[in-house]
């Protein structure tokens, strides 16, 4: 078990509700406890899947206050930086293997004042992100290949999770894909991750509430220097 004090976040990812019904479903996680809502924008050319660009999220921003992650699965991530900003964003988290230059894309988020996410793909080594570290606010540990959601969790992901756990006891770290109560968030939480994203896991479920309240409880005993008590 790797220990950290960071705060456990759960942000259920919209890709696995109704999307019809955005708002709504929005809403509907939000009373549940989520902490942050994921967006996945995919854009057909990074991730063979397409989903919503900015003119959904301007949209979806008069409708929800909540925090914005916006995982940007997209060949140009550059090219989006304003759109995603002037449409609400909060966090622009860009893949890794999406840019050549990932410092001066960094520069550029931070001009349009979001935070900053670097996500890396499940073949991409948790050492080649670390020299960006002390420039984002937070690493993505992908834990399916990225493009759609339902996937199985991939469990040997986990030690890339503790690698960077271990090396930045305070740095916040997301994981992504096929993670919901049980075995796959008692792993995450016991290699250090702290963000949480959930898509079918809690939309699916008959009680949303419940299952972002487990998750918590996993990264809580786990992960946040508490010894398990059962
Ligand atoms: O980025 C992605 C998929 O590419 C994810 O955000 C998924 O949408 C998570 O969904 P589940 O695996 O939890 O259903
Ligand atoms: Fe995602």
């Amino acid at each position: 078990m790797v220990f950290h004090k960071c705060n456990c976040r759960i942000g259920p990812s919209v890709l696995a509700s109704d999307m019809s019904c955005l708002a709504s479903e929005t809403q509907r996680v939000v009373d549940a406890g989520a902490d942050y809502v994921h967006l996945d924008v995919m854009d057909g050319h990074f991730v063979p899947n397409i989903t919503m660009g900015a003119p959904v999220i301007k949209c979806l921003r008069k409708h929800s206050k909540a925090f914005f992650d916006l995982h940007m699965m997209v060949s140009k991530p550059e090219q989006w930086v304003d759109d995603m900003a002037d449409a609400g964003g909060d966090q622009f988290t860009f893949h890794l293997e999406s840019t050549a230059d990932p410092m001066a894309l960094i520069r550029q988020i931070r001009a349009k004042n979001m935070k900053v996410g670097v996500a890396i793909k499940p073949n991409t080594p948790a050492e080649s992100v670390e020299y960006l570290v002390p420039h984002v606010d937070m690493v993505l540990v992908m834990t399916v290949e990225p493009g759609f959601g339902g996937q199985k969790f991939m469990a040997h992901m986990m030690p890339k999770v503790e690698h960077l756990r271990t090396k930045f006891p305070e740095m916040d770290i997301e994981v992504d894909g096929g993670v919901g109560v049980g075995a796959t968030i008692d792993a995450c939480a016991k290699a250090g991750a702290n963000m949480i994203v959930a898509g079918s896991s809690v939309y699916n479920a008959a009680d949303p509430a419940a299952v972002i309240r487990q998750l918590r409880e996993s990264v809580e005993r786990y992960g946040n220097g508490k010894e398990p008590t059962a």
